[in-house]
């Protein structure tokens, strides 16, 4: 099957160590596939890899069959690739809800009215419609996770990164993000900690280790 993601051999380091080296990861069109490992194990930053945000120290990426050599190649899939950052606080760029989650549909050309509908459509699917007018920086840590996720489904990217999207999320928000996660056929690669939550999207899990992605399921 035709893959979306395809990393080779992937090493990164920080300024003081060695976080992995070796990773290897192929993602189908349509493939779900979770990342776990224990803290400081890089999984975080193997994500932002894979947004384009920091680059590895070695090895090749390659997005639906291009390989990435730099972040200006990663431009060229920017409207394709939805990354949720584990800490949203500094994520958004309008002032209120709504007025956020139907940015990046203005951004990408669509009519102010539709951008509307569509907005509310998504916030009510999320269960988040009573947030509409608020200001995002006086919601919770969970609220504010849930906007972003708004903001970046509603754009119907290809590639879905998420790390940590259930973190501070209530059991009934969590059961509603696994729906809507469910129901979108997209290549997805899913950071968490919460080993119910990703066995309810997908089969295959795998552990970061500094040596490589072991396959555990
Ligand atoms: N900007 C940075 N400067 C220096 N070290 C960093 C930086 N970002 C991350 N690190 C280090 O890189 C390692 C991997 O961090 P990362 O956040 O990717 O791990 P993680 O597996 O996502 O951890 P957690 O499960 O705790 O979220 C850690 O040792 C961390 O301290």
């Amino acid at each position: 099957m035709s893959c979306s993601i395809n990393l080779k051999n992937i090493s990164y380091e920080t300024s003081t160590k060695e976080v992995f080296k070796d990773v290897t990861l192929n993602v189908s069109h349509e493939e779900k596939v979770a990342i776990v490992g224990s803290n400081g194990s890089g999984k975080s930053s193997l994500l932002k890899i894979l947004a384009g945000l920091i680059p590895p120290k070695e090895g090749e990426i390659f997005l639906f069959h291009d390989k990435m050599n730099s972040k200006k190649d990663f431009r060229a899939y920017r409207g394709d690739i939805g990354y949720l950052p584990q800490d949203v606080s500094d994520h958004f760029l309008c002032p209120t809800v709504i007025e956020d989650v139907m940015f990046a549909l203005r951004a990408k050309g669509v009519k102010k009215d539709e951008a509307y509908e569509n907005s509310i459509k998504m916030l009510e699917e999320l269960g988040i419609l009573h947030l509409e007018n608020r200001n995002i920086y006086d919601l919770s840590g969970g609220e504010q996770k849930i906007v972003a996720l708004a903001g970046i489904l509603i754009t119907k990217p290809k590639i879905i990164l998420l790390d940590e999207p259930t973190n501070a999320l209530d059991e009934d928000a969590e059961i509603r993000i696994i729906n809507i996660l469910n129901s979108i056929k997209k290549s997805m690669v899913i950071v968490s900690h919460h080993k119910t939550f990703i066995e309810k999207l997908t089969p295959t899990i795998y552990k970061l280790k500094n040596n490589g992605l072991e396959k555990i399921s």
